[in-house]
């Protein structure tokens, strides 16, 4: 068994900084990715690596917006209710299929939605505007609405013009940025290569998820919630088998895993406890402790450290601790490599949807969940939300800031929340 009965030992003296001053020291780390190269089917998610320009104008024909005929505007400059001007009709123009007969004056031409506009015509009367009548093998359509130049004509580089900014380096690419790869023809895309991301769990009361229970032990969840949210940040998280309580099994890892990750996240074994191993690890030779102490709850013993230049998150083994650790610290260094424009969650300005009571000298983040009451946005404070506690992670998408010597605070008071992001909340 071990002691550790020197209470004027290096792991109670520890100097306690600022969340933001903890992000600024771990983004530090977050240097800029490398490019990779991925096909449009894949990119969604990912982070452009390079700010990308038009190859060319969007849409590159004059096309129609309508179903209808197209003609030459200045022809039903004398259309009226009991006045008909009569076209003849000289092609029909699909869409893809570009028609090699000018309208002139006096003649038009059948046209689909999406269709090229033939030359000469500068305006689409839609198809309910109009009437047909045959004459001498001709066709004839007759408009009585007077139309003007453009009309149902949608010019070329409406959308975009050549050269133009299409998506600047940096965004993320959902639904609406594959849309526009996809209309320029940009099959392969430059991202961001995604940082590779090492999960270690330590602790010898772990046991993994497929064992039953035994005494006194509980089974590895900090592993799997820890991927999911490096995941959700735009990494490739690697769950590693977890550690035993031993300082040098855990150092062999860590150092292991520093060189083959881009970063290192452990859980458990932070804090003062006799079998406080990654406490310990931090603490030995060649290791530069970024911070071993944060003004926060939960989460206060969430530690830093570079090891042979690799960064090392140290997170509490408390569920709640080591979720809020991943959230504030792991998660900006992840999508400050990616290029992400904003590296932080929102904050949002909301009203308190419940009284809430706990007091605290280091600023505290509650777990809460977002609701509409009169079209105003509240936050509920999560009823059980200890650092222990790991059941309510689940039920939050936002985290209520409390700053630190805040009073009581009431129902309806003025609050910022960080809004989460992903989870089953919707
Ligand atoms: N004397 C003191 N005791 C404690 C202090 C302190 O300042 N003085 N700080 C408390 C605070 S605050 C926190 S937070 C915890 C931090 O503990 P550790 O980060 O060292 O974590 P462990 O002791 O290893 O584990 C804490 C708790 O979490 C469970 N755990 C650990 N790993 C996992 C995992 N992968 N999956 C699920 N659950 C896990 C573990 O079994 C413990 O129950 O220390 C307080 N104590
Ligand atoms: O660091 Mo602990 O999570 O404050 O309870």
């Amino acid at each position: 068994m071990k002691h550790s009965d020197d209470y004027s030992n290096e792991k109670f003296k520890r100097r306690a900084i600022s969340v933001e001053e903890a992000q600024e020291r771990v983004m530090q780390y977050g240097k800029p990715g490398t490019a990779e190269f991925v096909p449009l089917s894949e990119a969604n998610g990912r982070f452009l690596a390079e700010s990308l320009h038009a190859p060319h104008p969007f849409p590159h024909f004059r096309r129609s917006g309508m179903d209808g005929y197209a003609v030459v505007s200045a022809d039903t400059k004398n259309c009226a209710e009991n006045e008909t001007v009569w076209l003849r009709v000289v092609d029909e123009i699909p869409c893809g299929y570009v028609s090699d007969r000018p309208i002139t004056s006096g003649l038009a031409a059948r046209i689909m939605t999406g269709a090229q506009v033939p030359k000469g015509a500068d305006a689409v009367v839609m198809l309910e505007a109009t009437r047909l009548r045959e004459e001498a093998g001709d066709v004839y359509v007759g408009l009585k609405k007077k139309v003007e130049p453009g009309n149902n004509v949608t010019p070329v580089g409406y959308e975009l013009e050549e050269g133009q900014l299409l998506l600047e380096q940096g965004r993320q690419l959902g639904a609406g940025e594959i849309s526009v790869l996809a209309s320029f023809g940009i099959h392969s895309v430059p991202v961001v290569r995604k940082p590779r991301v090492a999960v270690i769990s330590t602790g010898s009361e772990l046991l993994s998820v497929d064992e039953p229970l035994q005494p006194g032990r509980i089974r590895n969840s900090n592993s799997f919630m820890l991927a999911v949210q490096i995941r959700e940040a735009g990494g490739e998280p690697y769950i590693l088998d977890s550690v035993q309580d031993d300082v040098e099994a855990a150092r062999r890892t860590v150092l292991d895993a520093l060189s083959g990750f881009d970063y290192v996240v452990t859980s458990g074994g932070v804090s003062v406890g006799d079998y406080d191993i990654m406490g310990d690890l931090v603490r030995q030779e060649g290791v530069d402790l970024l911070f071993n102490k944060i003004t926060m709850r939960p989460g206060s013993v969430t530690t830093a450290a570079v090891i042979d230049g690799g960064l090392l998150f140290a997170l509490s083994g408390n569920p709640g601790a080591c979720f809020v650790g991943c959230e504030l610290l792991v998660r900006p260094v992840i999508r400050t490599m990616l290029g992400a424009r904003q590296p932080f969650l929102p904050r949002w300005e909301v009203l308190l949807g419940a009284d809430y009571h706990r007091v605290n000298n280091f600023t505290r983040f509650v777990r809460a969940r977002t609701e509409i009451r009169d079209g105003r946005i509240y936050a509920v404070p999560a009823a059980v939300d200890e650092s222990s506690v790991m059941i309510s992670i689940k039920d939050s998408d936002c985290l209520i800031v409390i700053p630190p010597g805040t009073g009581q605070l009431r129902t309806g008071d003025k609050i910022e929340i960080i809004k989460l992001e992903g989870g089953g909340w919707s």
